[in-house]
């Protein structure tokens, strides 16, 4: 097998003499190929970091093996195992200049100078940093420091990089444009990567696939395209993002039923509804037929609980009797005030069947 294998992993904390043990990674099993970036998804303490630390090797393994190219890493330590290393916080040197600490790793194995020089430049350009070389990192914003800790973990071309948390640091809108950015510098530097985050859109935006865990353990591996629409169980789904779960015995199962469709497959006993899969086609008073529906009918009916504009389109916070509370997205030309009740109709692209 090419690239990193990690089989049965575990890790644990404390003396389980003294009756303290705490199991972080409990049998988890990954393969990342070769070219491949794998994100790690999963809630603050689920043990992410856990892995990343052992397959790095600053961790003790309690169980299992960590193996590149087919060799187990056991007793190959941190400096030989040919991995680089990026965390939440770049940690630059503040004495270096920008070219001074890309080049870091590449003046440690002795490169000449001019193919530094070389590399350098080109990583700069990679992280969308030409020309910063020479600009003391004292005087880089929070987000051109993790673009220069990037390119600085990339320029010894590592056989395997690990990113923990890189951009958690950050604002999200520049966390947002970092994570298209980070993604670009992988693939075209073709760097095997495994990513950590708690951000679901990260890891879908940075990885080409989402290793989703849960105290300790793996709950599903999957494109991110694929991940969001099966979800494996309601606890991936509800780590996702989805807000609500629907019996499809139920009488507002039915209706979403028939929203998908003959796309129901055999065996589905739920719908999962991410934000916005509850579209607001119009108040109850105003008896509109429903544009785009097979007879004109609303699916249910809600109370609007409060409205927002976020991201450019109006949201509601509606209650529907058997779902609960979920946020709808008002359809074309629907107008809705809290208070007012609703009809809705149902998003099949933002629907996932468990
Ligand atoms: N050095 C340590 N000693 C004792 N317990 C630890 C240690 N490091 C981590 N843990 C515990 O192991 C579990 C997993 O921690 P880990 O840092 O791997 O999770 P994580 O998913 O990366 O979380 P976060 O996103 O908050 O960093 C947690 O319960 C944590 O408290």
């Amino acid at each position: 097998m090419d690239g990193l294998m990690i089989d049965a992993l575990s890790v644990r904390y404390g003396d389980p003499r003294r009756g303290g043990a705490t199991t972080a990674v409990d049998g988890v099993t990954l393969e990342v190929q070769r070219g491949e970036v794998l994100a790690l998804l999963g809630p603050s303490g689920c043990g992410k970091s856990s892995v990343l630390r052992a397959v790095a090797g600053l961790e003790p393994l309690a169980g299992g093996v960590v193996s590149w190219d087919g060799a187990d890493l056991a007793g190959v330590p941190v400096h030989h195992r040919g991995f680089g290393l990026m965390f939440q916080d770049g940690q630059l040197f503040p004495h270096r200049d920008v070219a001074g600490n890309v080049e870091f790793g590449l003046r440690m194995a002795r490169a000449p100078r001019a193919q530094r020089r070389a590399r350098v430049a080109e990583l700069l350009d990679v992280v969308g940093l030409a020309g910063y070389g020479s600009r003391p990192v004292a005087t880089l914003s929070g987000g051109e420091r993790q673009r220069v800790a990037l390119a600085r973990a990339l320029a010894p071309q590592p056989r395997l990089l690990l990113l923990d948390e890189p951009l958690s640091a950050l604002d999200r809108a520049l966390r947002e444009r970092l994570a298209d950015d980070l993604r670009s510098a992988l693939t075209a530097t073709g760097t095997t990567a495994l990513f950590v985050t708690h951000d679901h859109d990260e890891a879908a935006t940075v990885g080409d696939r989402v290793a989703v865990m849960s105290a300790g353990r793996l709950l599903q591996v999957a494109a991110p395209a694929e991940l969001w629409r099966r979800p494996a169980s309601r606890e991936v789904a509800e780590f996702l993002g989805y807000q609500a779960f629907v019996d499809l015995d139920s009488a507002q199962g039915a209706a979403i039923r028939a929203a998908l469709g003959g796309d129901v497959p055999a065996g589905a006993r739920v719908a999962a509804l991410a934000e916005g899969a509850l579209v607001v086609v119009g108040r109850a008073v105003d008896r509109a037929p429903v544009p785009g529906l097979a007879g004109g009918s609303a699916l249910a009916s809600g109370m609007v609980l409060a409205s927002a504009f976020r991201r450019g389109r109006m949201e509601l916070a509606v209650r529907v009797e058997g779902v609960g509370r979920v946020t709808a997205v008002a359809g074309a030309g629907a107008v809705a005030m809290p208070g007012d009740e609703v009809r809705l109709t149902v998003d099949p692209q933002a629907v996932a069947l468990l």
